[in-house]
Formats: C-alpha cells, sequence, structure tokens
C-alpha cells in the first residue's frame, strides 16, 4: 500500500510544496481517525448480536423537536451487524464511499447567520459524519450517521447560513484509506490552524467517470437537495426538475432516509421503488445497499404485477390504447365475457324435465350475477341463478297445483345434476386476468367489445399487439397496467374445495394445458391456487407462467419517471399505494406519454386527498455545461414550457456532429459511423460508452460494434426508451430524426437521449 501522505507526483529530487505537505498532513490526521472508527468497529462487530437487538430498539424512534443532536445521534445509530455485511460491498466501492466521508469543524457560539464582521471564529467541537454511528467505549460519537439530526448541519452549512459550521470537509477513501480532501469554508476568516485543502468536493465529485451503475452522493449532497430528502415522511411528496438535476439519487436517499427516521414503519410496511426499466432498475440498484439500506424493493413498471414481467415496448399506437382511461370499457366487456371455450347452451334433464337454456338467457344470467360478484368468486351464485332459470322452465313444463316439495326436489336434483357440474365447469370456470388481456388479440371479439369506444386504427393496433404477446410468449410493459385491472375486476382464480380430501393434494385441473395450473387443495376451508413450477414450453404457458397475486401494498412508493405514467399506470400503482406516502419524481419535457392531462388526473385519484409538498431542483449536475446547452437549445425549439435547468460544469469540448451519407433505407452507413465515433470516444473517457441507436438501425449498429463491445464491455449499444435516467461518460446518438420519428414521445424523448452525456457527445445525422 503506498504511502498517503506522498503526494501523488513527488519525485526524490522534488520537495513538496508547502501546500501538498499542507494537505499530506491533514490526510495523515483523517487517516488516524480512520483507522480508530475501524477499530472501534471490529469491536463492535464482534459483539454484533447484542447490538443489533439494541439497534433495531433504536430505530424505532421517530424524530422529535428539541432534543439535543448528540442524544439523537445516540438513538438513531445502526447496528454492527448492519456494518459488517455492508462493508464487504464497501470494500468492492470505489473513491467517494468510505464509512467516513465527511468532517464539520463547529463553533457553537457562532451565531446562525455567521460571525459578526472581522471576528474569527474559534473550533470548539470536531464532528464526524459517515454511513452509519459508531461510538467509542465510552459512548462519544466518532461518527455520526448521515440522517441523524446532528448531520443535517453538513448538507444544510453554506457561507451565508453556516449554521455553526466553519469549516466543511469531504474525505474521499478507496475502502479503509483516505486519498484525497475537499474543504469548503463557511465564514471569510478562518482560524489560523484551520487549513484549507482541495477544490470543493462537489465539482471534484461531477468530473469523475460514470461507470455503469449509480452511485450515492451523501458526500455531496447540496443543501437544496438535502432539504427534498428530509421533508416531513406522510402525504406525498413532488420532485421536478429537468434532466441531470439529481433527482433520482436524491429520491433514493430520501427512502434511505425514511427508513432510518421510522424503521420500524418502513421496514414492516415495504418502500417500493418503481422505475420506467430493468436497465434502469439495474442502475439504481447498488446506491441503497451502500447506504446500508436493503430492505427497499425496486421494480420496474412492466414487473410491478406478481405473475407477469413486461419487458417488451410497443408500437407508440398500441402503447396510447393499453395506457388511457378508455380501455377501461373494453376491458370490463371483456372481463365479463364468456370464455371463448363455453358453452352456448345448457342441456340437461333434471327431475324428469327435458330444459335448453339459450345463449340470450344465459348471458342475462351472467350479466345479472356479475353485478354483484366478482366473476371469479361468482360460481356459486352463477350456479343458483341458473338453478331459477330452470326451474322457471321445469315450472312452466308442469301441470296442475306445483308443491313446495316439487320446488325443492328440482333444486336438489338440480344441485346434483352432473350435466350441469360439467356445464357450470366450462361455462363458468375459473379466469386468469392474464388470459382475459389475450383475448383482445382476436380482432373478431375485440370488436363487438370496444364498439363505440375505440376506432378501428385503435383496434387493430390493440390487437396487433397482443398477438405479438402471443406469438413470442412475452409481455409488454404496457401490459401490466390491463391485467393489473382485469384482476381487479375478476378477482384472483379460486380452485373450489373438495372437503372430502385432505391436506394439500396436488390435483390436475381438466385444462391445466391451457392454464399450467394445478389445484393445490387444502382440507377445511382452504383454498389456494398453487402453479407448476415445470418450465414452460409454449409461448402461451409462458404468458400464463407464475402465480398471480392480489395486489402487495406498500408503506412508502418512489415512484421514478413519473411523467412517463400512463394513466392506466397510475391506477395500477395506486392499487398498491392505498395507504402509503409518495415520493413522485419527474420531468414532463422528459415525456414519453402523450396525453399529460389525463395522466396528472389519473396520478390525482391515486393520491387522494393526501397532503403534497413540492421540490424544485435547478442544477444540472450531470452534462457536462456545452453538452446540455446542445439539448437545452433543442428542446426549447419543441417545448417552449420546459423546465431547463443550470448546468455547472464546463469543460470547453462541445458536441460533435457528423454527417452520414446514406443512401435508401440501408442502415449499414449508420453502423460504419458509429463504430468509428464509438472508437475515438474509447481513447477520450474513461467511463462507459453508449451507441443510442432507433430500432430502424438497431441490428446493424450492434452487428457492426460487436467485435468493439466484445474487447471493451464498457461500449454498449441501447435504444432511446431504455436509456431514461441512465448517464455515461460519453454517448453516440445515431440518426435523431429517426428517434423521433419511431417514440412515442417525439422530440422530448429525443431530449432524453440529449441528456444523457456527462462529458462527451457525437451526434450522426443524415449528410
Ligand atoms: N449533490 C450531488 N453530488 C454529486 N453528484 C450529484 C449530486 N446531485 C446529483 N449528482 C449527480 O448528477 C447525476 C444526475 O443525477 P440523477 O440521475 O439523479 O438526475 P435526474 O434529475 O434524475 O436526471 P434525469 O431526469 O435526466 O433522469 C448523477 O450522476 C448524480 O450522481
Amino acid at each position: 500500500m503506498s504511502d498517503p501522505t506522498t503526494p501523488k507526483n513527488a519525485t526524490p529530487a522534488q520537495q513538496p510544496t508547502a501546500a501538498e505537505r499542507v494537505a499530506a498532513e491533514q490526510l495523515a490526521i483523517e487517516q488516524a481517525h480512520v483507522d480508530r472508527v475501524h477499530t472501534e468497529l471490529a469491536k463492535a462487530t464482534d459483539r454484533a448480536s447484542l447490538v443489533e437487538a439494541e439497534g433495531l430498539a433504536r430505530g424505532r424512534t421517530m424524530r422529535t423537536g428539541d432534543v439535543r443532536d448528540e442524544e439523537m445521534s445516540g438513538l438513531f445509530e445502526r447496528d454492527a451487524l448492519v456494518f459488517s455485511s455492508h462493508k464487504r460491498r464497501a470494500s468492492l466501492e470505489m473513491e467517494h464511499e468510505g464509512l467516513v466521508f465527511g468532517r464539520l469543524d463547529l463553533d457553537h457560539s457562532m451565531p446562525d447567520d455567521g460571525p459578526a464582521a472581522g471576528e474569527v471564529p474559534q473550533v470548539d467541537e470536531v464532528r464526524y459524519i459517515g454511513r452509519l454511528g459508531v461510538r467509542d467505549d465510552d459512548y462519544e460519537p466518532l461518527v455520526v450517521d448521515w440522517r441523524a439530526p446532528a448531520a443535517s448541519a453538513f448538507y444544510r452549512a453554506t457561507p451565508v447560513q453556516p449554521h455553526k459550521v466553519v469549516r466543511r470537509r469531504v474525505l474521499r477513501s478507496r475502502a479503509e484509506q483516505v486519498i484525497g480532501i475537499e474543504d469548503d469554508l463557511m465564514v471569510p476568516e478562518p482560524p489560523e490552524d484551520l487549513p484549507v485543502v482541495g477544490d470543493g468536493a462537489l465539482m471534484a465529485a461531477l468530473t469523475r467517470s460514470r461507470g455503469g451503475r449509480m452511485r450515492d452522493i451523501v458526500a455531496t449532497i447540496q443543501q437544496h437537495q438535502d432539504e427534498a430528502i428530509r421533508a416531513e415522511a406522510r402525504g406525498v411528496t413532488l420532485i421536478t426538475g429537468g434532466p441531470g438535476t439529481g433527482k433520482t439519487v436524491v429520491a433514493l436517499h430520501r427512502a434511505a432516509y425514511l427508513l432510518y427516521t421510522d424503521r420500524r414503519r418502513y421496514e414492516r410496511g415495504g418502500v417500493l421503488v418503481i422505475g420506467p426499466s430493468a436497465a434502469y432498475t439495474a442502475y439504481i440498484e447498488r446506491v441503497l445497499p451502500t447506504l446500508g439500506e436493503d430492505s427497499v424493493a425496486l421494480r420496474a413498471a412492466g414487473d410491478v404485477v406478481d405473475g407477469l414481467t413486461g419487458t417488451r415496448l410497443d408500437s407508440p399506437a398500441a402503447a396510447h390504447v393499453k395506457g388511457m382511461l378508455r380501455i377501461r370499457k373494453v376491458l370490463a366487456r371483456a372481463a365479463k365475457a364468456p370464455a371463448p371455450d363455453a358453452p352456448e347452451e345448457l342441456r340437461c334433464f333434471v327431475s324428469g324435465h327435458a330444459l335448453r337454456i339459450g345463449t340470450a338467457e344465459l348471458q342475462r344470467i351472467r350479466n345479472t350475477v356479475l353485478r354483484g360478484v366478482r366473476r371469479n368468486d361468482g360460481a356459486k351464485a352463477a350456479r343458483e341463478a341458473l338453478a331459477q332459470a330452470a326451474w322457471t322452465q321445469a315450472r312452466s313444463q308442469m301441470q296442475g297445483e306445483i308443491l313446495r316439495e316439487d320446488r325443492e326436489r328440482f333444486f336438489d336434483r338440480f344441485e346434483d345434476s352432473r350435466e350441469v357440474d360439467a356445464f357450470m365447469e366450462s361455462w363458468w370456470r375459473q379466469v386468469d386476468p392474464r388470459e382475459v388481456v389475450l383475448w383482445l388479440a382476436d380482432a373478431e371479439r375485440l370488436a363487438a367489445w370496444a364498439r363505440g369506444v375505440l376506432s378501428l386504427e385503435e383496434q387493430e393496433a390493440l390487437s396487433a399487439s397482443m398477438q405479438v404477446a402471443l406469438d413470442t410468449g412475452t409481455w409488454s410493459v404496457a401490459d401490466a397496467a390491463l391485467v393489473d385491472e382485469v384482476l381487479a375486476r375478476i378477482g384472483l382464480p379460486q380452485v373450489e374445495v373438495d372437503t372430502e380430501r385432505g391436506f394439500y393434494e396436488i390435483e390436475e385441473l381438466e385444462d391445466a394445458s391451457q392454464y399450467g395450473v394445478s389445484a393445490l387443495k387444502g382440507g377445511q376451508g382452504r383454498e389456494e391456487t398453487a402453479y407448476h413450477q415445470v418450465t414452460p414450453t409454449t409461448a402461451w404457458e409462458k404468458l400464463l407462467h407464475g402465480s398471480m397475486e392480489a395486489p402487495e401494498t406498500y408503506a412508502h412508493l418512489l415512484v421514478d419517471e413519473a411523467q412517463d405514467l400512463s394513466p392506466m399506470q397510475w391506477r395500477m400503482l395506486g392499487r398498491r399505494g392505498r395507504t402509503a406516502s409518495w415520493t413522485v419524481v419527474g420531468d414532463a419535457a422528459q415525456a414519453s406519454w402523450p396525453d399529460a392531462e389525463e395522466a396528472l388526473a389519473a396520478r390525482d385519484e391515486a393520491f387522494g386527498s393526501l397532503p403534497r409538498r413540492s421540490f424544485h431542483m435547478d442544477t444540472n449536475y450531470r452534462n457536462a455545461s456545452e453538452i446540455f446547452a446542445y439539448a437545452a437549445e433543442y428542446i426549447r425549439r419543441h417545448e417552449a414550457e420546459a423546465d431547463i435547468p443550470q448546468a455547472v460544469r464546463e469543460t470547453g469540448i462541445e458536441p460533435e456532429e457528423h454527417t452520414v451519407a446514406v443512401s435508401g433505407a440501408e442502415s449499414g452507413a449508420w453502423a460504419t459511423a458509429a463504430t468509428e465515433s464509438a472508437t475515438e470516444l474509447l481513447d477520450a473517457v474513461e467511463g462507459a460508452i453508449a451507441v443510442i441507436t432507433p430500432e430502424a438501425h438497431r441490428l446493424d449498429v450492434e452487428a457492426a460494434t460487436q467485435e468493439l463491445r466484445e474487447q471493451n464491455p464498457r461500449v454498449i449499444v441501447i435504444d432511446p426508451m431504455s436509456t431514461k435516467g441512465l448517464e455515461y461518460d460519453a454517448t453516440v446518438v445515431v440518426d435523431p430524426e429517426e428517434i423521433v420519428a419511431e417514440s412515442p414521445g417525439g422530440a422530448r424523448v429525443l431530449y432524453v437521449v440529449f441528456t444523457r452525456a456527462a462529458h462527451r457527445m457525437v451526434v450522426l445525422t443524415e449528410g
């Protein structure tokens, strides 16, 4: 291990400068403290089980007003067990991710708005801030958890309002080694023995290269971000702002903060983070664990409903039909319709009467029953209504006086009839909600359900997209909300209990080949449905694989890229957030959902009467200002109302535009140009490079860059919609015009694409 006190570039011939000597001394001081913390932690880990119980008890306390900061910090500390697993992960992390990342030098006698003119503050407390709280044997705090009230000055102090902070210091570490220091001074004149080192932590953090995963920002959370993170838990917290303003990362820190302040409520009730795609959840999945929080569920919008995972993107036309509220009417009609294999009439012989109940009568019975009960819960009511209709017919065949015994005998016989059993099994069989959505592929049936609701083009787009599901055995992202809607209408498929059987007998259903289900039968009133664990082979089996569950509810829902959610998706989330508080993050100018008004109304319905508070982020921390200026100029032309943030980091490097000579529909030229640009960028940046291509050129671009990608895994090819929420060191944007033409959000999606690069961007246009 190299000596941290030796300046990086010193050679034996060079004497370190005075500034370098000071930096090295300061580094050594901080290293000594970090070492002490790690020694205490090792001891604490040995006492782990004891501390664990204590830690859990502490986590339950809610933050209150007047308690002293230090006392509260003690209450908020986490246990060493959490740390030990965290530590293993942290040791894999790069810089900025040390356990101790901050230090405050405080002067408690300093007024809130800073020292009087000419007065030099005197430091009377040094406080370290870290990912969790650690105390020494005498219960003196060595590090304060970043979420504790005693740490808040670290994020709130500014030269205008220092909050008693003289100097704020950020420590950069690699595992347990401190490798850098960045100071911010909060007073005009520091005490003589308080040196100031580095160029400021934020700039250092923003200049670093981007890998495939988002990182936490605990060390450099800005004041306005801190306010959103620590906002009250109840109700709805809306976080808006343009691209790269830290909305996502702030929301994730907020989730960690909520867990910290009310662990019992949020761990037990559950916190769900919903993002636009699986690529997005993979991108953010490390942030919460590096903050010591493992209990948060992350799901992509297509993966919210148990029993299906929608990853495919529909055509813009199909996505639109599936997302708007009008589709509810179509689903309601489909949910009431007989299954395609249902018999059209009942013929039976009961109590000496030959009976026939025709299609119209069956439909009338079906409609009446469904007015009072959900389809999958309605078999008993349907059978009773059928018996009643049959009795009316039988009675009309009878001569003379009809006795009460005749009636009773008829109903008993009807109940015992095997013919009726067989009829009911197919006429009112249990229906999987996923199946109902797949019925929409049948253009003829769809036409009946969509009459007066969907135009012909809309019907075509819808049935064609469901046919894609049937052909490929895959769901689209938008399908999840449709299945959830049908589930809410018809209920979960139930399997009738045969009380004569014992516990846990597995019985194949007659239509198991269709469903992929078998009934797990329990004794005495237990009703459950178990699904085969066998690997599905046909497309149909794949689509219906896995058990459907009633919507799980959560204590907190964090919705990212909320501007992309359709009204139907808001309804799906609303079912999971009936008793939840919400954090909702979005930027209208990046929306891929075209009808903002309807989506807002559905969103408001999901929130109900909960109180709301809003935070607006206006600084872009992602893009070099030259790249953002290019993107901003573009979106201003297309969305006059766009919320344009201020990018804070200049690089002096403009985005490059290259023209590509293309003939006809041929994509080869795009692919060649994309490969060349990506190759050049490999030398220009250290981190991830994304080639963002529309579907029209995807196969060519993938093929042309294959070798390059195999040799350099930091180069990837991705479609425009999947880049939502993500970022890279550099991007190659292929054929912007085609991106606009293909995307449901048109120019807004291209704006997303233009704002993904932190350091370099190359745009390939048709020449
Ligand atoms: N205080 C901060 N310190 C360091 N980095 C920050 C800070 N705030 C934001 N960032 C960085 O800025 C980048 C953009 O953040 P984030 O992805 O959360 O923005 P966003 O508003 O959600 O963007 P978009 O709407 O474009 O998806 C990330 O790399 C994030 O780590």
